[in-house]
């Protein structure tokens, strides 16, 4: 396909996705169905426009006046690919597969400068309706973390310290030039690619295969890095999902001790048995029977409770840019209501003396602070550990300041960290 056919690809499919209102994946897929004609090639560039349009909805429908499907295109290939506003003009010259020629108003559109007067969610590129939660986070800093959430995430790595190292893995993957993360010991780095140059997929390689590595975004990793978890201790990861945390657990652990794995949601852990075997995880049992088979034995045992919590996933919009305009309060609360939920439960779990991280990949303070000051309130026999202290102890780097400012918990962003939005809380049951 043309670049000009791949933009009226990408309005097509927005379009789509705006009249039948579902995730992009499924809309993207549904195009490479009826158009086989279409080279992988084609369908990644295509789905990189329009997740890049997706990205930054309000600041490139703000800055055309315009914020139909195809406004977006055009701006988003100035603003997001570095095309010049004259080579887009061209691109659309309205012959066969290329979209119609530009308009004046869209011309003027693909070189106006965004207002600094606009309110900061147009400008951060985040819902209206999250103005408040932003600014009581960030402050005057709100635009700009929303506009580092907007842009595309680089593809991070763990290594696995049960079957390889860094030298390893770098070697393996040397075509992706890939790099140390900052922060995260067993952590690498492939930056992201430019337009429509294709995201590596590293799942692909045999390194993945023998189980060298994980695809784990460094904020992911240094979460569960500050859980302490280490080996011959009794933990459990008590929203294990397909088990990202876990496996970084059972690495830190040394593969001794035992880690349990459990998740409310039984079809979630499906992935897990597989992965767990390709990592070389042999310290962990999936507890698949419910509440009371599963977690009653356990009541007041371990050593941590690793609590990653169900979230908006507000953190992970690099990743997910559709789910940003999908969220709804509605939502919030539901998710508000689970985290106070599994809080408790895991409460119960956690021995006179041992911890609990309460870990999400949301930037909203309901999810996150407030969450701790909630838990605080109905569990006076818990305090919170100062991050700082949590982080030396676990993490060789320098501890960067919390994109909040706070010395009590660790509130990780792309701008302030350069990993997906963290939130790490630790605590300790009295003794
Ligand atoms: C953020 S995801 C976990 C991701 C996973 N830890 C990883 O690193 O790949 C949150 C998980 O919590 C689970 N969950 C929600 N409520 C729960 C509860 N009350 N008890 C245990 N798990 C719960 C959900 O099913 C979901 O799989």
């Amino acid at each position: 396909m043309t670049p000009a056919g791949r933009a009226s690809a990408a309005i097509e499919v927005l379009t789509d996705l705006e009249a039948r209102k579902r995730p992009a994946s499924e809309a993207l897929k549904d195009w490479g169905s009826a158009h086989r004609f279409a080279g992988s090639g084609d369908r990644a560039a295509i789905g990189s426009l329009v997740f890049d349009c997706l990205r930054q909805r309000a600041s490139l429908g703000a800055a055309m006046e315009d914020d139909g499907p195809r406004a977006l295109v055009l701006r988003a290939l100035v603003s997001a690919w570095g095309m010049s506003p004259d080579s887009v003009d061209a691109l659309f010259d309205g012959s066969r597969f290329a979209p119609e020629p530009l308009t004046n108003a869209e011309r003027a559109g693909l070189s106006r400068a965004l207002s600094p007067e606009l309110p900061a969610w147009v400008r951060g590129d985040y819902p209206d309706w999250l103005e408040g939660s932003f600014a009581g986070v960030f402050g005057e800093d709100a635009a700009a973390e929303g506009a580092a959430l907007s842009v595309r995430a680089p593809v991070d790595l763990r290594v696995n310290t049960l079957k390889a190292n860094r030298d390893k893995v770098l070697k393996a993957l040397a075509r992706f030039t890939p790099q140390p993360t900052t922060y995260a010991p067993q952590g690498l780095r492939i930056a992201p690619r430019q337009g429509s140059a294709r995201t590596p997929h590293v799942e692909a390689d045999a390194a993945h295969g023998k189980g060298w590595l994980e695809v784990q975004d460094e904020g992911s990793q240094i979460a569960a890095a500050m859980t302490g978890a280490g080996p011959r201790e009794q933990v459990i990861d008590l929203c294990a999902g397909a088990g990202g945390k876990t496996l970084a657990l059972a690495a830190a652990m040394e593969n001794t001790g035992q880690l349990y794995a459990y998740d409310a949601n039984r079809l979630r852990l499906r992935p897990i048995f597989d992965r767990l075997r390709r990592a070389g995880a042999r310290n962990v049992q999936v507890l698949e029977g419910g509440v009371e088979a599963g977690l009653a034995p356990l009541k007041g045992r371990m050593d941590r409770v690793v609590i990653d919590a169900p979230c908006t996933g507000s953190g992970t919009w690099r990743r997910r840019p559709d789910a940003k305009w999908r969220l709804t309060p509605e939502m919030l609360s539901a998710r508000m209501a689970d985290q106070a939920a599994v809080l408790d439960a895991g409460a119960g779990l956690v021995k006179p003396g041992g911890r609990l991280t309460y870990i999400t990949c949301s930037v909203l303070p309901g999810e996150n602070r407030e969450q701790v000051d909630g838990f605080l309130e109905r569990h006076p026999d818990f305090v919170l550990k100062p991050w700082r202290a949590v982080w030396e102890s676990s993490i060789q780097a320098d501890a960067p300041a919390s994109a909040d400012g706070s010395d009590e918990t660790l509130l990780m962003t792309p701008r302030s960290h350069g990993t997906d939005g963290f939130f790490v809380a630790t605590l300790e049951r009295q003794a």
